[in-house]
C-alpha cells in the first residue's frame, strides 16, 4: 500500500510524466538509428560485394561501444552504458541480418554468456557439443562466427582451442572476457545434507578446489563434458549437487546453495570470436599469432626480441607440442597492436625470418564489456 503524501504523489506524476516524455524521445531517436542502420545495409550490399557482403563490423561495433563509455554522463557505469548500447546495435544489426553463431554448449555453458555478452541478444545462436565442432560449423560457413575458451585466470589455457587453430584458417576476429561465477546448485529433490557426489566442468572442479576441500572434503567430484550438463544431471539425483553458473540454474530450475564458490573473486575467462573475416584495425587492437621455431639454441630469444626492438607489448604466450613431429614446440603469442600498424608489420617480418613457420591468427579489437 503506497502511504505517499500528497506533494510526494504530485513530485511522482510530474517525474513520472517526465519519464514517458524521455522513453518517447529514445524510441523515435532509436527508430532513426535502425532506420540508419538499414540505409547502411543497402549501401553495404551495393558496395560490390553482393549478397555475400559483410554487415557486422568489429571494429565498428568496437569504437560505438567505446564511444558510449567515453562519452558516459553518468550516473550510470559505463558497463552499463555500453551494455545498453550493445543491445541496440544488436537489433539495428539483426535488421541488415541476424548475426548466427555457434558456441561450445549446450545452452546455459559459460560460452553462451560470453556469445551473447559480445554480440547482444538478438543474435541467432547454435550451441554445438565440443570446441572442434564449433570450428568445423564456421569453416563449412553455416554460421558467421564462433565462440570458444581460450583462457581463464586461475586454471590457464583451454588446450582444445590452441590445437584446433593448427589445422585451421580460420581467423580470430575478437576477444570478450567474461568473470565467471560459480555457484553450488541443487534440485527440488536433492536432500542437502546427504550430498555425496558433485557434478561439474573438470576446469570448475578446479576453480573451487579449495572452497570443495573445506566445505565438501569427503564428496566424490565427478567432472562431466560441461557445466551445464552437470545441473542436467542433479535433476534427477537426490544425493547428488553441481557447480555451474547463473544462467545453468535458471535453464534447468537449480536452487543456488551456495553462491560465488569460486577460489579467487577475480576469476575470469577470456573467449575468442572465429570468422573467416580479416578485422580492420580499430584503434585499441590485439593480434595473436602462431610460430613454429626450428629447435636450436635461442630459438626463444629470436622469436621475442623484435617484439622488444619494435616496443610491442607481448599480452600472453603459450607453448605447446607441435603436432607435425615430437619435441617440437608451437608458440601462441598475443601482443597490442594491429598487424596493419607499421611497428607489428617490422616485428612479424623479422619473427618471420627466424621461424620455421609463422601464422597471424588475426588482429581484432581489443574487448571492450
Ligand atoms: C550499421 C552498421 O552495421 C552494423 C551495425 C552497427 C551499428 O548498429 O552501429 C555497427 C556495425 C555493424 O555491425 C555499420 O557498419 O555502420
Amino acid at each position: 500500500m503506497s502511504e505517499d503524501k500528497p506533494e510526494q504523489v504530485k513530485r511522482l506524476l510530474e517525474l513520472r510524466d517526465r519519464i514517458d516524455g524521455i522513453d518517447s524521445d529514445i524510441a523515435r531517436l532509436i527508430s532513426e538509428r535502425a532506420n540508419c542502420a538499414l540505409e547502411v545495409a543497402e549501401v553495404k550490399k551495393h558496395s560490390g560485394e553482393g549478397e555475400s557482403a559483410l554487415y557486422y563490423r568489429p571494429e565498428r561495433e568496437a569504437q560505438v561501444l567505446r564511444r558510449a563509455m567515453e562519452r558516459n554522463p553518468g550516473p550510470l557505469t559505463n558497463e552499463e552504458m555500453a551494455r545498453l548500447f550493445r543491445e541496440i546495435m544488436s537489433a539495428c544489426l539483426a535488421l541488415e541480418e541476424p548475426v548466427k553463431v555457434a558456441y561450445l554448449g549446450p545452452e546455459g555453458t559459460f560460452t553462451q554468456q560470453a556469445a551473447l555478452k559480445h554480440f547482444g541478444h538478438s543474435a541467432v545462436s547454435k550451441p554445438l557439443a565440443a570446441i572442434d565442432e564449433v570450428f568445423r560449423e564456421v569453416e563449412a560457413g553455416a554460421v558467421n562466427y564462433g565462440v570458444v575458451p581460450v583462457e581463464n585466470s586461475t586454471e590457464g589455457v583451454v588446450n582444445h582451442t590452441l590445437d584446433s587453430f593448427m589445422t585451421s584458417n580460420l581467423q580470430v576476429c575478437g576477444e570478450v572476457e567474461l568473470r565467471i561465477h560459480q555457484h553450488l546448485m541443487i534440485s527440488d529433490i536433492t536432500r542437502k545434507d546427504s550430498i555425496t557426489r558433485i557434478y561439474s566442468h573438470a576446469q570448475s572442479l578446479a576453480q573451487c578446489r579449495k572452497w570443495l576441500d573445506s566445505y565438501y572434503p569427503n564428496v566424490e567430484r565427478v567432472a562431466v563434458a560441461s557445466n551445464a550438463e552437470a545441473a542436467k544431471r542433479v535433476k534427477g539425483e537426490w544425493n547428488a549437487a553441481a557447480i555451474a553458473g547463473d544462467m545453468a540454474a535458471e535453464l534447468y530450475g537449480l536452487k543456488i546453495l551456495s553462491e560465488k564458490i569460486e577460489d579467487r573473486p577475480d576469476n575470469s575467462t577470456r573467449f575468442l570470436i572465429i570468422g573467416s573475416q580479416a578485422v580492420p584495425a580499430s584503434g585499441d587492437d590485439k593480434t595473436s599469432l602462431m610460430v613454429s621455431m626450428r629447435n636450436e639454441p635461442g630459438a626463444l630469444h629470436d622469436l621475442l626480441a623484435p617484439f622488444q626492438k619494435h616496443g610491442i607489448d607481448l599480452t600472453r604466450v603459450e607453448t605447446r607440442p607441435a603436432q607435425s613431429s615430437n619435441w617440437t614446440y608451437v608458440f601462441f603469442i598475443d601482443f597490442v597492436g594491429h598487424r596493419d600498424s607499421e611497428n607489428v608489420a617490422a616485428a612479424l617480418k623479422e619473427v618471420g625470418a627466424g621461424a620455421s613457420d609463422i601464422k597471424v591468427l588475426g588482429s581484432y579489437p581489443r574487448g571492450v564489456l
